[in-house]
């Protein structure tokens, strides 16, 4: 295995949900609601090596992007650590920590959010790369023609707004954005959601071929296991802040193990096959503000005994490679 570029060392992160002013007030006077704290992502770790690029799964508010943002140092982690070519990634940790962030980018899944409307996208490219001394001012016009040609846009569309560009082309030049930084880790969150399924294909495919040229790692954070199979080397399922299973892409898609992976797979709809051909994962998922007790998927496990209620089950190697939280492989639920 060779020398993992990103360490996630036991990370947790938890935010206090203030009360509203309405609430606050109702708090005064003994009746209203106390701050509380959400549990967005706990105890995950993970390394992941130059080159690979990991997907993170799970349905919405398990903390894909939680972990995402402090995997790019955007948000601080309450406890563990984040580890990036061995410097730790976060806001907190002063200027050499700083200069590493330009070395993670973050692609995020509404392009039109992340582009000011009234700079042209080629200001907009270089605006980066510029203030970090990647490249000088006066070559900046042909370094982001040679990315737009890098990321399938006409060079001359850098004299352009972001509304003269559809859904596909504005997540182009995202990503030739957070090229422009010579980036050693992407960070992909929900990338392709908001794009037609034929533009999802030609992000995927552009996000492919860049990886292959400039090897680049990834963390690739998506609902659709679909889009994760496509271009994950693994894949680490999360369910209510933890990750719950991590495998190769291929041996998880061939034969998943952990119970609320098998339920994930079989509610996706397929093509082609009869309407009940898939199940909806039963119940809702629990708050984070009060996650339940021992493994966090019990109440919605067929399999679940007194001591999934009671332990929570660490994340235990099952075969080479593989990793699953769940009680039925380490002697049972009681
Ligand atoms: N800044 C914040 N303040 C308070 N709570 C937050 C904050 N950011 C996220 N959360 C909460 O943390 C939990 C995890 O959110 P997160 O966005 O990481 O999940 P997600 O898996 O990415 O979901 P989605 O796919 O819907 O974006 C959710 O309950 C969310 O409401």
């Amino acid at each position: 295995m060779p020398a993992a570029l990103l360490d996630i060392d036991h990370v947790s992160k938890r935010f206090v949900k203030q009360p509203n002013i309405g609430e606050r007030i109702a708090g005064m006077l003994g009746v209203g609601p106390k701050a509380e704290t959400v549990r967005a992502v706990t105890d995950v770790s993970l390394s992941v090596a130059k080159g690979e690029v990991v997907g993170l799964v799970g349905e919405s508010g398990c903390g894909k992007s939680t972990l995402g943002r402090m995997i790019a140092g955007i948000y601080t982690p309450s406890d563990g650590k984040i580890l990036f070519d061995k410097v730790p990634v976060a806001k907190s940790q002063g200027r050499r920590t700083q200069k590493l962030t330009t070395r993670v980018q973050m692609i995020h899944q509404d392009p039109f959010a992340s582009l000011n409307p009234r700079i042209r996208i080629g200001d907009t490219v270089a605006e980066g790369p510029v203030a970090h001394n990647i490249v000088k001012g006066r070559d900046a016009d042909s370094y982001v023609a040679d990315l737009l040609g890098r990321v399938g846009l006409d060079p001359s569309y850098r004299r352009r707004f972001p509304h003269q560009f559809s859904g596909g082309q504005r997540q182009r030049i995202a990503i030739a954005r957070a090229l422009a930084m010579k980036p050693d880790l992407l960070v992909l969150d929900e990338p392709v959601a908001s794009l037609d399924v034929s533009i999802q294909a030609q992000v995927l495919n552009l996000f492919m071929d860049l990886r292959q040229d400039l090897d680049l790692t990834g963390i690739f954070i998506s609902h659709d296991l679909g889009v994760v199979r496509h271009v994950s080397d693994r894949v680490a399922i999360m369910y209510l802040g933890r990750i719950v299973e991590l495998a190769p892409t291929s041996e998880l898609y061939a034969a998943p193990n952990h119970p609320y992976t098998r339920a994930l797979f079989e509610s996706v709809p397929r093509i082609g096959v009869g309407k009940k051909s898939f199940r909806p994962i039963a119940g809702e998922i629990p708050s984070p503000l009060h996650p339940p007790s021992g493994c966090h998927f019990h109440p919605r496990c067929p399999f679940a005994g007194p001591r999934c209620k009671r332990e929570t089950p660490p994340l235990t190697g099952i075969a080479p490679g593989r990793f699953s939280a769940c009680h039925l492989n380490t002697g049972g639920t009681d």
